[in-house]
């Protein structure tokens, strides 16, 4: 077992274990609650930002904050709730990763019809999708992709994309969450998605931005250049599963998860792991915090 790791590229486990005991300590001085995270827990914030300590604990206070103050999304992680809106086939997580082993997600945003489900239902499928994947190995250390296929965009859409929202996508997308967004890709976008999309870009950084591609009506020549066809469903110009079986397949992956969904929302920090008992860290940290006064 030489630097190779179950479900994973090899990683050098000495660097993980190096932020992990950094993390915890930055952690420890930051957060009352920091005393049970899990290494787990941690190791998602840490592989999310190449190991950095201060910006995984950046990440991982952000984290905390967006969960706090977004209550009507991050406690309410139900699959169940939405099953109507999933049934629709809006949203899949493909069965194979691309190239660089990035997962690949669609949401087919005009499956949506707003007047059935408000944008926080919606954006709660995001969330939960996000929960599951981010416990991978892989997707921790190569990110995601995601293709928005924005055709039937309305203007009742527009309407439930407030700046308050908008502002929580873009957190989100940002430094709120343990995944590295690797790609974001248009296709479809009508011209009156533009007002949308100015909205929510001045919030992004960079290199966000930079990321972000949109792809208009013509997308089956362009999007080839970022997947290759094989993962692409038929309705996307791949030769991989067609979209409606893999919403299925993805719809049933979550009603599974319904469980650990519902425990992940209702949980202080969102660490369900089992935590580290009586770790060395914390006593040695509480003991010099006892010894500054
Ligand atoms: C961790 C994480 C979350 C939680 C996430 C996304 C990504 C890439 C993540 O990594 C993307 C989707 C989003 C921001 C939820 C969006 C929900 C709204 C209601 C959909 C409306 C349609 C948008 C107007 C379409 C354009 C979106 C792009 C500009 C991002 O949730």
């Amino acid at each position: 077992m030489s630097g190779s790791q179950p479900g994973g590229n090899p990683e050098d486990l000495e660097p993980l274990c190096l932020g992990l005991l950094g993390l915890r300590r930055r952690a420890l001085q930051e957060l009352s609650s920091a005393r049970t995270f899990s290494d787990q827990f941690l190791t998602k914030f840490l592989r999310a930002r190449d190991l950095d300590v201060e910006l995984s604990l950046k990440l991982l206070l952000n984290y905390q904050r967006w969960r706090r103050e977004s209550p009507e999304i991050s406690r309410c992680l139900s699959p169940s709730s939405v099953l109507g809106l999933l049934n629709t086939t809006y949203h899949a997580v493909l069965p194979q990763r691309d190239h660089s082993g990035s997962r690949v997600l669609i949401y087919r945003i005009g499956q949506w019809d707003p007047k059935d489900w408000l944008a926080f239902q919606v954006f709660s499928v995001s969330l939960m999708t996000s929960e599951i994947i981010s416990m991978e190995t892989e997707t921790q250390m190569q990110g995601l992709k995601a293709i928005f296929d924005l055709q039937g965009w309305s203007l009742g859409h527009a309407l439930q994309v407030n700046p308050s929202l908008a502002r929580k996508m873009s957190s989100v997308l940002s430094d709120s969450f343990p995944l590295k967004v690797r790609g974001i890709h248009l296709v479809n976008e009508p011209m009156f998605f533009r007002p949308v999309f100015a909205m929510i870009r001045p919030f992004l950084p960079d290199k966000i931005r930079q990321r972000i591609h949109m792809h208009g009506a013509a997308f089956q020549e362009t999007l080839s250049d970022f997947f290759s066809a094989s993962i692409l469903p038929p309705e996307y110009g791949g030769e991989g599963p067609g979209i409606e079986g893999v919403c299925q397949d993805w719809t049933n992956e979550l009603l599974q998860s319904e469980t650990l969904l519902q425990q992940i929302a209702t949980h202080p920090t969102g660490d369900i792991a089992i935590p580290p008992e009586d770790c060395w860290i914390s006593e040695r940290v509480e003991a010099e915090q006892l010894s500054e006064g």
